[in-house]
């Protein structure tokens, strides 16, 4: 602890605050990075975290409070950037209808002159092949062409990569959120090298494992303010998880152990015209496991839209969906939070073809209770929420109607873990009652809760497993195994 105090100071900011309107997003709060070290940020949703981070980065001038580069009082994005800092936001931020080396080029300035694309384009493939090796992605595609987990990649590649110099401090805010076991561990280990090297990283992040094990040192946020900051190997998960207020509870879940029996209330053949077939049953959660990006969204979007050939769901408004990625499928990004909420439970909230407003209202207020919405005000625009606040409203909207099959497209990207606790009772209570989840996710605690599990692997389903099999062992041996559904 000693040594890293002595240690060059990158970035420091102290007492900030920042409000907007009413709510004050930064209440007097102080983070200091030094070189060489990777600083863990976490905090429940809302707690301030991307605020702080717009505030490092030079988005946000503090409205109160002080912000130095190496020591020097300098303000605004040209600053941060001249300074070293670099930043992955947790909204992706590449151009979508540009190239991988177009969006390089973007991010690094000095790129121009002749043959800048193949300068550009070696760059990207070069840090990608050093943080994720045997990455897969066509870095001649457009970004819209790329899964969200191959955008989230490219982003942090370009940002870790330096045309002449690397950057001193490079801020990844939830960049694990669609990256599957495997990728999340290739990029904890590159960042401990980059570190060791004498680079820094500011690290935030709800999967709290992967915190504990790659930072340094590590700060709790909470309503704005600074709640604690210690070396990383004073805490583990039960006392972070108090330091950010939630209070540890085991999660003890009675899995359904009966076979699948009767007629099935979503079913699909094999895909691809091989593996196995799929079949959900009444009060059913189903995992569907695998490295990431092996048709899990695909399957999800079948199963939603019908456009299986040879299926056709017979009544597509009994099934709700909540999108994987939010800013592209998931927000009205002009809308209220309310508005967002109730869309999909209009006919619920009418009478005589008009929305009741008060029922409208009391539906919003019974979830922004239920899962801790952090708002003054459910009136308020979808955007002025948090990250994770936003991605809890999608989910609220889903279980707010009276669908009886929830499909879910990794609905806890960016979740706090008190909310996720909250979420996954509902889930078990909301199946004991007779609806059917289908749940993808990239995170093998949440695979663990379910009661069947089918693994995904290049498109079709390879493997089935029920109750005890669950097993993070058994889900990777299927990922990789060439004939697992032989
Ligand atoms: N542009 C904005 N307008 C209004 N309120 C905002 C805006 N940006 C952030 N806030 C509010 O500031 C607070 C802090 O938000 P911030 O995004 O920093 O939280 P966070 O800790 O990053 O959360 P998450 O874990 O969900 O990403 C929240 O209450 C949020 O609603």
């Amino acid at each position: 602890m000693t040594q890293i105090l002595k240690r060059e100071e990158v970035v420091a900011a102290r007492g900030v605050r920042i409000t907007f309107g009413a709510v004050k997003a930064l209440d007097g709060a102080d983070l200091v990075i030094h070189a060489g070290e990777c600083v863990g940020l976490v905090g429940h949703n809302g707690a301030g975290k991307s605020t702080i981070v717009n505030v490092i980065n030079g988005g946000l001038t503090p409205h109160e409070g002080s912000l130095t580069y190496g020591g020097r009082d300098e303000r605004g994005i040209s600053a941060a950037r001249a300074n070293g800092v670099r930043c992955v936001f947790q909204e992706l931020s590449l151009c979508p209808n540009l190239t991988v080396n177009e969006n390089a080029r973007i991010m690094h300035a000095d790129l121009k002159g002749w043959n800048w694309r193949s300068r550009a384009l070696s760059l990207v493939k070069t840090q990608l092949q050093e943080i994720f090796p045997g990455h897969a992605i066509d870095c001649d595609s457009t970004i819209d062409d790329l899964s969200i987990a191959e955008r989230q990649m490219v982003e942090i590649a370009i940002s870790f990569a330096g045309t002449d110099k690397k950057p001193k401090l490079v801020i990844l805010d939830e960049p694990t959120s669609s990256l599957d076991a495997g990728l999340a561990a290739q990029l904890m280990a590159y960042i401990r090298k980059f570190v060791t090297e004498g680079g820094s990283v500011l690290l935030i992040s709800h999967i709290l494992g992967e915190i504990l094990s790659t930072s340094s040192r590590i700060v709790v946020m909470k309503d704005g303010r600074v709640v604690a900051d210690r070396a990383a190997g004073d805490f583990n998960t039960h006392s972070l998880v108090e330091a950010m207020g939630n209070v540890v509870r085991e999660q003890e879940f009675s899995r359904k152990t009966t076979r699948k029996t009767g007629t099935p209330a979503l079913s699909m053949p094999p895909r691809r015209g091989h593996g196995l077939a799929f079949e959900a049953h009444r009060g059913e959660l189903i995992g569907l496991a695998g490295l990431g990006g092996h048709g899990q969204t695909e399957a999800l979007l079948d199963l939603y839209l019908g456009r299986n050939s040879n299926w056709w769901p017979t009544a597509a408004k009994e099934i709700a969906f909540v999108a994987g990625d939010r800013s592209l499928n998931g927000t009205f990004p002009l809308w209220s939070i309310l508005k967002n909420l109730s869309i999909a439970s209009l006919g619920q909230l009418s009478s005589r073809k008009m929305i009741d407003d008060g029922r409208e209202q009391a539906l919003g207020e019974s979830w922004k209770k239920r899962i801790e919405i952090r708002t003054p005000d459910m009136g308020n625009r979808i955007l002025s929420l948090s990250g994770g606040n936003q991605q809890k409203v999608l989910f609220a909207r889903a279980l707010a109607t009276t669908a009886s099959i929830v499909l879910m497209d990794d609905p806890m990207r960016g979740v706090d873990i008190g909310t996720k606790q909250e979420v996954y009772e509902i889930l078990r209570s909301e199946a004991a009652s007779g609806r059917t989840f289908i749940w993808y996710s990239t995170e093998m605690d949440e695979i663990r809760l379910c009661d069947r599990v089918y693994v995904f692997r290049e498109g079709a389903i390879v493997a089935e497993l029920v109750g005890e099999d669950i097993t993070e062992k058994n889900v990777l041996a299927a990922s990789f195994s060439e004939g697992a559904a032989a």
